[in-house]
């Protein structure tokens, strides 16, 4: 999408909207205490003038009565604490606003995160979409929410402080208005640019990320410091931050040099303002106070004026931004085209009908015409060499992505039609690269079925299906004891054990009716795989199961192979039958012997 450079008005009334649906008392209370703020800088001109004014009478005059000192005394005494109560309430107010719009942004970004369909993961575009998008929206609705409120009080303000002006000159409104426009338009112009630059670099941005999370994450810390990656990582760190930062500072460079240039002028038009008032004084045509309270008006119109044209381009900033933010939100969320239920119990097969498929930004096919028929209760194995297609296969299977062409079906349902509870509640799976989580180890096997009951047993016999049970039994608080490294009294597992773990969860989806398994036991050691084995039909008892593995013993539990080259199906068939071919599979057979 092209970006457009306009104040969008939607834009900006979308975000009022946000801020406003995050808080609608907080946004009240922001707008009254930032109306009376809006007085203030005129009540002080007043109090300065009463001041001065009734001090020069005092001196002249010694019998002038104390009353009208103590009242100008107690009024600039009311004014200052008002400032300072309201300033500070005001601070109060803003911070808890600005958390109920951070708040309601994360659960924007959460709801779009978890329900948007997996393939905008797999896809760089959509990466750079969601760091734009994370990267401003924390702050920039709160701040455009703050600009409004800001500019519908300086406009207030400087209407007042105006008035009081145009009592030295009625010209003074078109000078000051004429002497503002060149710093709001280059305000306006190096926004424009920054956040074309910004749209531009991206991937840049997140490249410079990405070897920042080398340089600390510890997912990297243990191969950087083996394969002494520190200095080559940090050398590619330092080359595109560099980039970045050269192009950034040129860009500031230049603003704050043609900003000096155009302050110059505003500041000319100034010194004119104030010869003429102090000309005016000097002829006694003002008083002492009043030429006082024009200086000050002067002063504060022109940091009012300031402060409104700032308002003015940082709205113009915060809605260029924000369109990242609704450019993500209003990423399409999976349809839930699927509103069907998954066949209970599956009555015939699942059939893969002239299926093929491209990863998103790809132009490889990644599957390719596959025609399967895999029979209920059955259990198949996917076999083939590295990137034939086999996690692919899994992936559609899992909803994860739809096919490209061909359809998928269980019985007569198109599993685009199914819907996405449904097919959560109906195959239960454990990836290659199984996800570890850091919380107890009950709850990390009572994912595989949140709806279920929390019952010990249940998860007990899942644990022990796996072979993990008297492990866990043994942890210093039992099942409930924290696994991983980042919490606190936490019980790290080794690789084989995670995975254990992971099988566990799979198993305990005891209402699964297709179970699948992505390279299951790569890292058990022989005899939990061979205890695995020994299990295995019970575990897929009524069930169809998947397996891909490139392990004998395990591709030995299956009814069915399938192999796979090339993003195609090359043989399906028995083992005994795709011995008796000698094809693929028995040349696999016999280079694993
Ligand atoms: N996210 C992705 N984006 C683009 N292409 C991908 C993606 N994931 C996999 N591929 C490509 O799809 C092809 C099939 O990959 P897949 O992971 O299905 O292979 P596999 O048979 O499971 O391999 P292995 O035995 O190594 O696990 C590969 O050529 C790979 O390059």
């Amino acid at each position: 999408m092209k970006p457009s450079n306009k104040l969008t008005l939607n834009h900006l009334l979308e975000t009022l909207h946000l801020v406003y649906r995050s808080s609608p008392k907080w946004t009240f209370i922001n707008a009254i205490i930032t109306s009376i703020r809006g007085f203030i800088p005129l009540l002080l001109l007043f109090v300065v003038k009463q001041l001065i004014d009734v001090v020069g009478t005092h001196v002249t005059n010694n019998t002038a009565s104390p009353e009208a000192l103590y009242t100008t005394l107690a009024l600039t005494a009311a004014f200052f604490l008002l400032n300072a109560v309201s300033g500070s309430i005001s601070s109060l107010v803003r911070e808890r606003q600005s958390h109920f719009v951070n708040d309601y942004i994360q659960d924007i970004i959460h709801k779009k995160t978890i329900h948007i369909a997996y393939r905008f993961f797999e896809d760089s575009d959509y990466q750079n979409i969601f760091y734009r998008a994370l990267n401003d929206s924390s702050y920039r609705p709160a701040r455009i929410f703050y600009s409004l409120l800001q500019l519908a009080q300086n406009t207030l303000t400087i209407i007042l402080l105006l008035i009081v002006l145009s009592q030295i000159h009625w010209a003074l409104i078109p000078i000051l208005a004429v002497s503002s426009a060149p710093v709001f338009y280059l305000r306006i112009l190096y926004t424009r640019r920054l956040y074309k630059y910004r749209k531009n670099h991206t991937e840049d941005e997140r490249r410079v990320h990405y070897f920042n999370r080398l340089l600390t994450g510890k997912d990297f810390a243990k191969e950087l410091r083996v394969f002494n990656l520190g200095k080559t990582f940090k050398k590619e760190y330092e080359h595109f931050k560099h980039d970045l930062r050269n192009k950034q500072w040129s860009l500031s460079k230049r603003k704050t040099i043609n900003e000096i240039a155009v302050q110059l002028f505003s500041t000319a038009i100034l010194l004119f303002i104030i010869a003429f008032v102090i000309k005016q004084t000097v002829e006694g045509n003002i008083s002492a106070g009043t030429m006082a309270m024009y200086f000050l008006a002067l002063q504060r119109a022109y940091s009012v004026l300031q402060g409104l044209l700032g308002n003015l381009s940082s709205l113009y900033e915060d809605n260029l931004f924000l369109k990242n933010f609704f450019e993500f939100k209003n990423i399409e969320v999976k349809r839930e085209v699927g509103t069907e239920s998954f066949p209970n119990p599956i009555i015939n097969h699942i059939k893969f009908e002239n299926v093929s498929f491209k990863y998103p930004n790809s132009r490889k096919w990644a599957l390719q015409n596959i025609n399967l028929t895999i029979q209920k209760g059955k259990t198949i194995a996917l076999v083939g060499e590295n990137g034939s297609g086999k996690t692919t296969l899994v992936k559609l299977l899992c909803g994860l992505h739809e096919p490209t062409e061909g359809q998928l079906h269980v019985d007569q349902h198109n599993w685009n039609n199914i819907s996405n509870s449904e097919l959560a509640n109906n195959i239960s799976v454990i990836f290659q690269d199984f996800m570890l989580y850091n919380i107890s180890a009950k709850e990390n096997i009572r994912l595989g079925n949140t709806h279920r009951k929390d019952e010990p047993e249940s998860v007990a016999a899942a644990a022990v299906s796996a072979g993990i049970d008297q492990l866990f039994n043994n942890l210093p608080h039992g099942y409930d004891t924290t696994l991983g490294t980042l919490f606190k009294d936490s019980q790290m597992l080794s690789r084989g054990e995670w995975q254990r773990t992971a099988l566990a969860r799979s198993f305990y989806n005891t209402d699964a009716q297709l179970i699948i398994l992505d390279e299951p036991t790569s890292s058990l050691d022989a005899f939990t795989e061979a205890s695995l084995i020994n299990h295995f039909s019970d575990i897929v008892k009524d069930k169809t199961a998947i397996i891909v593995s490139h392990r004998l013993s395990t591709i030995k539990l299956a009814d069915i192979i399938v192999v796979m080259k090339n993003a195609s199906i090359a043989e399906v068939g028995s083992p005994e039958e795709l011995i008796a071919q000698k094809g693929i599979y028995f040349q696999m057979i016999e280079s694993l012997k």
